[in-house]
């Protein structure tokens, strides 16, 4: 067997596109089209064993299913919708803190008494009755909608597959009530629609994801580590402060309970020596905590400053996944 490269799905136009570009780039990944246009391939400056492959969001799901990609960015309601099995086929490996949006049954603002999914349910069941013909719900989320649905218990509808502009259903006469994806609501209330008192489905952000059906080689793998430690590196240095000091004038300070009271480590170890420096690290929430715990301890000088990167000898995200391959 041929040892391939590492394929990185990388989003090539939509609403995730600049943000997954911004994610690559602060985490030291260079993305680097081939010339050309219409080169929708590329790879990351200065790490081999990668190939990156620009796709809609919609398709870098389908690849991650399908194993034709290793590692992706995409909408956790695209691979919720588009999987069979999710669990048993990606790794969701962390989200991504953009793309927000919530999956959400909406029907019209004119149905005054119907608020939650139990109202839809007696819809169902007239309609049925009194027009002799199923509630149609117009949506892309096709499987979502026949999941969530069966467990609020409702089964008297139809579904109205929709190629896009799914709000404007009800008021063209195709569908009653709709499945769609919201962010501000915008859409929503310019076509008279509300949201379920009950009715979101899923609340969906942009993850990274990595597929357990790709051919994973020694090639993939390392690269796999280059990537996530990297990825891991930024955040841990995002999510951190250092903070530093001088040794109180006395020598005497007990570290070890400061650290352990603000969840504080010293990744270099003691400082030695009587004119040593303390170099500590803490969430960026416990830093003035800290700081004023190490002033009050004696310390002198007390700085704190941002990272870029913190690398580290763990990889927990690589390791979380190497351990399911
Ligand atoms: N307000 C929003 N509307 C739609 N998608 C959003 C929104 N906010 C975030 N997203 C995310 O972006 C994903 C789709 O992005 P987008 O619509 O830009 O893709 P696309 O280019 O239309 O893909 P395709 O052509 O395959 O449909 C959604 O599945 C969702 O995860
Ligand atoms: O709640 P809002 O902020 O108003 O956003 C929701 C709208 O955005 C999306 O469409 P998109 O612009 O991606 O167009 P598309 O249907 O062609 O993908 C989605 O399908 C909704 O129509
Ligand atoms: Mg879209």
């Amino acid at each position: 067997m041929t040892d391939q490269p590492l394929v990185l799905a990388v989003p090539s136009k939509g609403r995730l596109q600049e943000n997954a570009s911004a994610f690559f780039s602060r985490a030291g990944l260079k993305l680097v089209q081939k010339a050309g246009a219409r080169e929708y391939r590329g790879t990351l400056a200065g790490l081999p064993g990668i190939e990156v492959r620009y796709l809609s969001a919609s398709e870098i799901a389908g690849q991650l299913a399908s194993g034709a990609a290793h590692l992706g960015v995409t909408g956790e309601d695209l691979i919720r919708e588009m999987l069979p099995d999710p669990a048993g086929s990606v790794e969701l490996l962390t989200p991504l803190g953009f793309g927000h949006a919530s999956v959400v049954v909406a029907v019209p603002q004119a149905w005054i008494d119907v608020r939650a999914m139990s109202d839809l349910d007696e819809v169902a069941s007239e309609m049925r009755l009194r027009q002799g013909r199923r509630m149609r719900i117009a949506t892309k989320y096709v499987n979502l909608t026949r999941r969530f649905f069966a467990e609020a218990g409702i089964a008297d509808y139809r579904i109205v597959e929709s190629l896009g502009a799914t709000e404007g259903a009800p008021a063209a006469g195709s569908a009653e009530i709709i499945v769609d994806i919201t962010t501000t609501g915008t859409t929503l209330a310019a076509n008279a629609l509300k949201i379920l008192d009950d009715g979101v489905m899923l609340r969906s952000e942009a993850n990274l994801v990595a597929s357990l059906k790709a051919s994973w080689g020694e090639t993939a793998r390392a690269a796999l580590r280059a990537v996530l430690g990297r990825i891991a590196a930024e955040e841990r240095a995002r999510t951190t402060r250092e903070v530093r000091a001088a040794l109180p004038e006395s020598g005497q300070i007990d570290l070890a309970t400061i650290a352990g009271l603000h969840e504080a480590e010293l990744p270099y170890g003691a400082p030695r020596g009587a004119d040593g420096e303390i170099v500590m690290r803490c969430p960026v929430d416990a830093v003035f905590d800290l700081s004023d715990a190490l002033v009050q301890a004696g310390a002198r000088a007390v700085s704190v400053r941002r990272i870029d990167y913190a690398f580290a000898a763990e990889n927990p995200l690589a390791e979380r996944l190497l351990a399911r391959l």
